[in-house]
C-alpha cells in the first residue's frame, strides 16, 4: 500500500450525480487498491425517537450527520486502519443494526452533499470535487430516485423539496463549491472530466510510490 492513503471528495446537491461520478471513478480504480465512504451512512442514530417523530427531522443540515464519527474513521483509514461503518436505512430514517467492516485502501473516496462544510473532513482531502448540477434536474432525479428506492410518495418529496432541502442546499451546499478543486458539469457521465480526475489520481498515486521507495 502506498505511505498514506489518497482522501477524494465528491461533494454536491441532492441527485446533482456524487454517486454516479464516485462510482465511475471507482469502476475506473477497481483493478487498483480503492474504497469508498457516503456520508450518508454517517446520518445520526435516531433509536430514541418514534418512527414518526424521526420524519420531521431535517436531513440536509449539517447538525444531521455524525461528522465526528465520520472524522474518526477518515483518520483512522487514513492511518492505515480498518473501520466499521454504519449503515442507513432511508426506509426507516435511522441508523441499521448492522455495521460494514470497511479495510482502508490506497484510494478513498468520500461521497456526500455536505462533505465540505465540515472544515475538519475538509482539510483531510487531496483532490475536492463539486458536482454541479441544476436545480431542476436534481429534483426531478430525486422524486424518480425517492419514489422507486426510498419508499416515498410524490407529494411528500415535492414537500420536502420545497420546504426544506431546496432552502439547506442554498445555505449550506452551494457555497462549498468555493473548496473545490474541480467543479464538474451535470456529473456521471462527463467522460473528460472524470478522464482527467483519473489522470490526477494516477500521478499522485505514482508520487507517493516513489516517496515510499526512496
Ligand atoms: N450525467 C447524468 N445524466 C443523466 N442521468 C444521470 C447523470 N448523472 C447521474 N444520473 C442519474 O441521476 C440519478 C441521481 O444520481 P446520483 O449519482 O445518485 O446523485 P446523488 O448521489 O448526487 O444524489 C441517478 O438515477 C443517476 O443514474
Ligand atoms: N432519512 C433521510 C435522510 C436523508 N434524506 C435525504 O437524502 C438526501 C441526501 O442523499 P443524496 O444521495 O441525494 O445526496 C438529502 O437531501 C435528504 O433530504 C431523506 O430523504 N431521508
Amino acid at each position: 500500500m502506498a505511505h498514506h492513503p489518497i482522501l477524494i471528495g465528491v461533494a454536491g446537491g441532492s441527485g446533482s450525480g456524487k454517486t454516479t461520478v464516485a462510482s465511475a471513478l471507482y469502476k475506473q480504480f477497481q483493478h487498483e487498491s480503492i474504497t469508498m465512504i457516503e456520508q450518508d451512512s454517517y446520518y445520526k442514530d435516531q433509536s430514541h425517537m418514534l418512527p414518526e417523530e424521526r420524519v420531521h427531522t431535517n436531513y440536509d443540515h449539517p447538525l444531521a450527520f455524525d461528522n465526528d464519527l465520520l472524522l474518526h474513521h477518515l483518520q483512522e483509514l487514513l492511518a492505515g486502519r480498518s473501520i466499521r461503518k454504519p449503515v442507513y436505512d432511508f426506509k426507516v430514517n435511522n441508523r441499521a443494526k448492522e455495521t460494514v467492516l470497511v479495510e482502508t485502501k490506497d484510494v478513498i473516496i468520500l461521497e456526500g452533499m455536505m462533505i465540505f462544510e465540515d472544515e475538519r473532513i475538509r482539510d483531510l482531502m487531496d483532490i475536492k470535487v463539486f458536482v454541479d448540477t441544476d436545480a431542476d434536474v436534481r429534483i426531478v432525479r430525486r422524486i424518480q430516485r425517492d419514489i422507486e428506492e426510498r419508499g416515498r410518495t410524490l407529494q411528500s418529496v415535492i414537500d420536502r423539496y420545497l420546504n426544506v432541502v431546496r432552502v439547506m442546499h442554498l445555505q449550506f451546499i452551494e457555497p462549498t463549491k468555493r473548496y473545490a478543486d474541480i467543479i464538474v458539469p451535470e456529473g456521471g457521465y462527463n467522460r473528460v472530466a472524470l478522464d482527467l480526475l483519473a489522470n490526477k489520481i494516477d500521478s499522485i498515486l505514482a508520487e507517493k510510490r516513489e516517496y515510499q521507495e526512496q
